[in-house]
């Protein structure tokens, strides 16, 4: 007869009211409560000490109050884990040191490797108008182009593919611009919970033919492409393509989608994240990391609940993070 269990932990959860209905579903709070978990909403109106002991905290708030309340909390508290520091955090909300990390790591890789695209941060609107300037940067079109904040603000999804300089005039500042790869319309997404690890693929942009990126001009601005394929219902003709393309795509060797994740858990420090690889259509062993996510969408993966509820039992029962 297996033993019911006898001791039940607290993990108290902090998260925007989408966040909580996206991803804290009856059916992960159901299975959690099961293995002795339970999964408790902290109240925003209320001072966080006053809410009593949780064994374990998970959030997505950024506020300096937030931020002060959690260190309040783990003085009070030191047994607590805080699932993740928001210090340790913030390296992620910026386009260009979420990159950064990838570039110190290195994993064992036989043929394949790992990297980032190359890419130019543009700070001064002036940068934006001077074609000299635009030019000695040696830039090579087509650009994608993204805020340099990733912080999840409004404007943080609005890309644009950038043909060439008089798209580059109509950006706004802080800007990143990115290396545009072209990857057979195919995203990797490796979900990361603590020790656990798995790989999805997905839709995303399309290639771009070499003879239409010598005639395009300007920009075209997108958003949110990877989501699209999970929320679309609709169906025509190129989506089915593109859904194609994604189903016959090969997936990354498991050593390099372990390797990638665990460098980086280690390297950042973090326990909630994602990470978006495309593999290089003109050359199959070049792997790149396009964006790291903190707290993603956890619930779009098919195996979401025992996925996360491993990764909570884990940290409940090893105090670790
Ligand atoms: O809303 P979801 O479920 O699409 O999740 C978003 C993530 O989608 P993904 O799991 O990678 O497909 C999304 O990932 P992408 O940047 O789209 O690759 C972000 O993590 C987003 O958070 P934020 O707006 O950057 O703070 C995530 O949004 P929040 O739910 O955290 O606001
Ligand atoms: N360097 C790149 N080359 C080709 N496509 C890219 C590149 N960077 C991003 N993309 C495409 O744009 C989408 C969004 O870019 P990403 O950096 O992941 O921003 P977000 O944080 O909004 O998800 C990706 O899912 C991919 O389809
Ligand atoms: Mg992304
Ligand atoms: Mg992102």
């Amino acid at each position: 007869m297996s033993k019911p269990e006898s001791h039940r932990y607290c993990v108290g959860y902090a998260l925007e009211p989408k966040k909580v209905h996206s991803v804290i579903l009856e059916s992960l709070v159901d299975h959690a409560n099961q293995r002795g978990i339970d999964l408790i909403q902290i109240d925003r109106t209320r001072s966080l000490i006053e809410q009593g002991r949780f064994d374990c905290i998970i959030h997505k708030l950024y506020s300096e109050d937030w931020k002060k309340q959690l260190d309040e909390f783990s003085s009070t508290y030191p047994e607590a884990v805080i699932i993740d520091r928001p210090q340790l955090i913030e390296r992620l909300h910026n386009r260009v040191s979420m990159l950064e990390v990838v570039n110190q790591i290195s994993i064992p890789l036989e043929n394949d490797t790992v990297g980032s695209p190359k890419q130019w941060v543009i700070k001064e609107s002036k940068t934006l108008d001077d074609a000299n300037a635009i030019e000695e940067l040696g830039l090579i079109f087509p650009l994608i182009a993204k805020p340099l904040e990733a912080n999840g603000g409004p404007n943080s999804h609005n890309l644009c593919l950038v043909f060439d300089q008089s798209g580059i005039k109509k950006l706004s500042i802080p800007v990143v611009l990115q290396e545009f790869v072209n990857h057979g319309g195919v995203i990797f997404k490796i979900y990361v919970a603590g020790q656990h690890i798995t790989c999805v693929k997905r839709k995303s942009l399309p290639d771009i033919p070499e003879e239409k990126q010598k005639t395009m001009t300007g920009k075209l601005p997108f958003s949110r492409v990877s989501s699209l394929a999970v929320r679309n219902d609709s169906h025509n003709e190129e989506d089915d393509t593109a859904q194609n393309n994604v189903e016959k795509a090969e997936m990354p060797p498991d050593s390099l989608i372990e390797g990638l994740a665990k460098s980086l858990k280690e390297a950042m420090g973090l326990n909630l994240f994602n990470v978006d690889l495309i593999r290089d259509a003109s050359d199959p062993t070049r792997y790149l990391v396009i964006d790291v996510n903190y707290f993603p969408g956890y619930a779009k993966l098919p195996n979401y609940v025992p996925f996360f509820t491993n990764f909570l039992w884990d940290i409940v029962h090893s105090k670790t993070a």
